[in-house]
């Protein structure tokens, strides 16, 4: 799963986008459709899932642990689970690849199992924090040995029966909350996460919906989350939505490129995930909802994407846990704006497949964006509306959003900009390229 060869990419202006899209399935509830029925008694099937690396490491773990998980067609799987409490002990160190979603929440399902699990990764993947999983998991009583730093490989030595906490995250995080509750589903009592700050609750939902007890309260101090432990999952049919966070590069591609009109179909608009949309609106983006309906339990629509004139703003930093993952292509929508954007209180960009702040900061100024980078995020000064000067190579760091981010860049710069390898890409959206030729084909480049 690590990409031993770069594939480097050279991408120049091809004019306007248009047409229709279909995003992939969204990855944060693939990762958990998978998860949670490896754990139901019985046969789910799923539609929808997406085909990406990041959801196939988490696949292959759950196989190596006891799951019947056979691909039926294309994004459609059949999971045959263990019930809760009869993950087998795996054979080997699973290999996680470049997904941190797949490390944390499935490490969150190894404490409360009788199993050792080893957990390894890329060398982006081993340089991510883990002890915001380790801390609470240990609190249930899982025995974890990491690497220094609480970085990879680790093992996860797992308890039966855990113990119950009740746990504030101290970080703004759907992957420990959702380490957490997955623990607690094997786990007698209740386990409760307190989260001062919302984020994505596709795990709630999904929990809810395969039969767990789980009860959600907004309370002064924040959303307080609630399994009962021992839960008998239930198998589900389920439909996952088209990816917002894969929806983002058309979403902007289309916002800057004059002339582009561009559908982009099945696209999930759960609250927690529609900062962009939000804040690209604010910025003057024409972007309108079509057909607003429900898909998989999720709130969706189609959007209609036409460029627009963008002008800079000050991102609310409360919109960070709602486009946590859409901050760089937002940085290249700021880039073509009119006047500065300023972008705070995204500290968490720092710790994801690369620093995020770093990386989009040496690839916005090498492309001839003015910019300054802050601790916690970015100003930058918009070209209003004209293309930016591109003709350089830059570092996709083993971050699939870092290289889709910049190949957007690249339509609209005066010179193509190379990326030194858009290998990672296919962690999350392995048909970008061929989406992109789609809706503006590389050979009328200017
Ligand atoms: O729970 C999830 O599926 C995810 C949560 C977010 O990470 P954090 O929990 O680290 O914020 C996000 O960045 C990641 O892409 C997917
Ligand atoms: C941060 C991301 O994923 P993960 O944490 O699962 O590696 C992402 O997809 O942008």
């Amino acid at each position: 799963m690590s990409h031993v060869t770069p594939q480097p990419w050279h991408v120049s202006p091809r004019g306007a986008l248009s047409g229709s899209v279909r995003v992939p399935g969204d990855k944060s509830i693939s990762h958990r459709a998978l998860m949670l029925s490896a754990l139901a008694v019985g046969e789910s099937r799923i539609d929808g899932l997406l085909e990406g690396e990041d959801v196939l490491a988490t696949a292959a773990a759950l196989r190596r642990m006891g799951a019947t998980i056979e691909r039926e067609g294309e994004g459609r799987w059949r999971v045959h689970g263990v019930g809760v409490g009869g993950l087998l002990q795996p054979e080997g160190a699973l290999d996680m690849g470049n997904s941190g979603t797949s490390t944390r929440l499935l490490m969150g399902l190894v404490a409360s199992h009788g199993v050792t699990a080893t957990f390894t990764g890329d060398a982006s993947l081993s340089k991510r924090p883990m002890n915001r999983v380790i801390d609470p998991l240990a609190q249930m009583g899982a025995d974890i040995t990491s690497s220094p730093g609480g970085r990879l490989p680790l093992m996860v030595r797992g308890i039966v029966p855990a113990v119950p906490i009740r746990y504030t995250l101290p970080v703004a995080s759907a992957q420990v909350k959702s380490a957490v509750l997955l623990a607690g589903l094997n786990t007698p009592g209740i386990t409760q996460v307190l989260e001062p700050v919302s984020t994505r609750d596709h795990s709630e939902r999904m929990l809810a919906g395969f039969g767990a007890d789980v009860t959600v309260e907004e309370t002064s101090e924040g959303r307080l989350i609630s399994i009962r432990g021992e839960a008998e999952l239930k198998p589900q049919q389920i439909v996952v939505p088209g990816d917002p966070s894969s929806a983002a590069f058309w979403m902007v591609a289309a916002s800057v490129v004059p002339g582009s009109d561009v559908l982009i179909e099945n696209v999930g608009l759960n609250s927690t995930r529609a900062g962009l949309l939000q804040a690209l609106r604010m910025m003057g983006a024409d972007i309108a909802e079509q057909d607003a309906r429900t898909v998989g339990g999720e709130p969706v629509a189609d959007l209609r994407v036409r460029h627009a004139a963008l002008v800079g703003i000050e991102v609310p930093p409360a919109l960070a846990p709602s486009m946590i993952d859409e901050y760089p292509v937002l940085f290249v929508a700021a880039a073509f704006a009119q006047g500065r954007t300023v972008a705070r209180g995204a500290e968490e960009l720092r710790v994801k497949e690369s620093d995020r702040i770093a990386a989009m900061a040496t690839a916005l100024s090498a492309c001839g964006v003015t910019l300054s980078e802050h601790e916690d995020g970015l100003t930058i000064e918009g070209s209003g509306g004209e293309p930016i000067a591109g003709g350089t190579t830059i570092a996709s760091l083993l971050d699939h959003r870092i290289a889709m981010s910049l190949a957007v860049a690249g339509l609209h710069a005066r010179r193509a900009i190379t990326i030194d390898d858009a290998g990672p890409i296919a962690t999350s959206y392995p048909t970008f390229r061929a989406t992109l030729d789609g809706l503006a084909p590389a050979e009328i480049a200017a």
